[in-house]
């Protein structure tokens, strides 16, 4: 039986006790019709959002138009976007609208799904650590927790998924990863290109799109939005992610020259690239990695799907002998990349805090 609103907000073990350990998670306190929010997502006044520390002017991130991709117009815009903001949009991408509409109803279904169904997939019942359900980002080490429910699949063959995945969303996700596959090579062959990095060969090709990771998100409609966040201020660890987002809006980026956020608004039928840390270190800092966040709202539930396109776990990152051979100080040391992830996940969020772990020489 749920627990009452009171005893939500009156015991803590009680809230995450229904939270995580019963796979409620957010979605199921906001059903319940909490009023206000539980203290234990109240963030501290310098990681909530408010109008004063959001981009006035009407700087965005650039909407790039895919279809000419083999136009240098094309290519310069998307290398200048990786190198100053980080971010951006794409449309006529090739990957066929059906699969984007299909992967956000299998999201809504699987988070449709009862709390113990859901909880099969949880870190300390699932099968497997590629499959992971759950709340917040590390709810053990976070002093505020984030208002969002996930469910992570780390990709490693078309069989295990098949087999393992949870089979309300599991084609979808596959489908969308495979539909995505193309538009991803181009980027990266792009982004080499702007690099002088001309041939790409296997080991390469491992570093850049060895490994693959979807997520599913979900931002249930939040008691008083502005006193927390759907997820704090981060950089990705991938090379790339490719995002689907909903018609709702919400995904804030760093500008990193006046330090304010710039709303990424929702653009039908396209796709929000952004560079990650992996693309930073190996392009010795030349494409940023750039801090984003994620506001939660009180009108409505919210939904996105990243794919974040990694090296593999095995791999050693570090900058790239093209990008640093005619004397250009390497900013990064060599690396062993399932080390960085893994530094990553046993933190709360901190911004761009988690590079520092791949600063020093090489
Ligand atoms: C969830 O909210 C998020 C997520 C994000 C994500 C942004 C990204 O850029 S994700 C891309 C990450 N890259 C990869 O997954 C590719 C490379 N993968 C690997 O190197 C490995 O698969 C591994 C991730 C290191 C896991 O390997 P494994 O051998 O299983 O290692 P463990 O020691 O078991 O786990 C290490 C540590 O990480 C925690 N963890 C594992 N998977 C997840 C996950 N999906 N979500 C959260 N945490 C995870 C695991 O619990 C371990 O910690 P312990 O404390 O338990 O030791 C951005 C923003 C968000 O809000
Ligand atoms: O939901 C979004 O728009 C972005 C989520 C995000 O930054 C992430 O999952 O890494
Ligand atoms: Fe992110």
């Amino acid at each position: 039986m749920a627990p009452s609103v009171s005893v939500i907000h009156s015991n803590p073990l009680s809230l995450l006790d229904f939270v995580v350990n019963k796979g409620h998670g957010v979605k199921g306190l906001s059903e319940l019709g909490l009023e206000t929010l539980p203290h234990q997502y109240i963030q501290p006044p310098q990681e909530r959002l408010d109008a004063s520390n959001e981009e006035s002017n009407k700087d965005s991130i650039p909407v790039i138009d895919m279809s000419n991709w083999d136009d240098p117009e094309v290519a310069q815009a998307i290398c200048d976007a990786a190198r100053k903001w980080g971010f951006f949009q794409i449309v006529n991408h090739r990957v066929p609208i059906h699969v984007l509409e299909d992967v956000k109803d299998a999201t809504l279904k699987f988070f449709a799904l009862p709390a113990e169904e859901k909880l099969k997939y949880s870190k300390e019942r699932s099968v497997t650590n590629n499959i992971r359900f759950g709340t917040s980002f590390t709810p053990e080490t976070e002093k505020a927790l984030e208002w969002k429910d996930y469910l992570s699949l780390f990709f490693v063959s078309v069989d295990e998924a098949a087999s393992l995945w949870p089979p309300i969303c599991r084609n979808q996700a596959l489908d969308y990863i495979e539909a995505s596959e193309l538009i991803v090579k181009k980027l990266l062959k792009i982004l080499m290109n702007g690099l002088n990095v001309k041939e790409i060969d296997e080991s390469t090709e491992s570093i850049l799109m060895g490994s693959k990771r979807i997520n599913l998100n979900y931002y249930p409609k939040c008691p008083n939005p502005e006193l927390t966040v759907g997820v704090g201020r981060h950089s990705d660890v991938s090379t790339l992610t490719v995002l689907l987002q909903d018609d709702i809006g919400g995904l804030f980026v760093r500008n990193t020259e006046t330090m304010k956020w710039i709303h990424v608004p929702p653009v039908s039928g396209s796709l929000v690239i952004n560079v990650g840390d992996a693309l930073q270190i190996i392009s010795n800092g030349h494409y940023k990695s750039v801090e984003h966040r994620v506001s939660a709202n009180g009108n409505g539930n919210r939904i996105s799907v990243p794919i974040f396109v990694c090296p593999r776990p095995s791999d050693i990152i570090g900058p790239l002998p093209e990008v640093v051979q005619n004397g250009e100080k390497p900013l990064y040391k060599h690396i062993l990349y399932s080390d960085y992830v893994k530094h990553f996940f046993r933190k709360a969020h901190d911004g761009k805090a988690t590079i520092d772990f791949a600063k020093g020489d090489s």
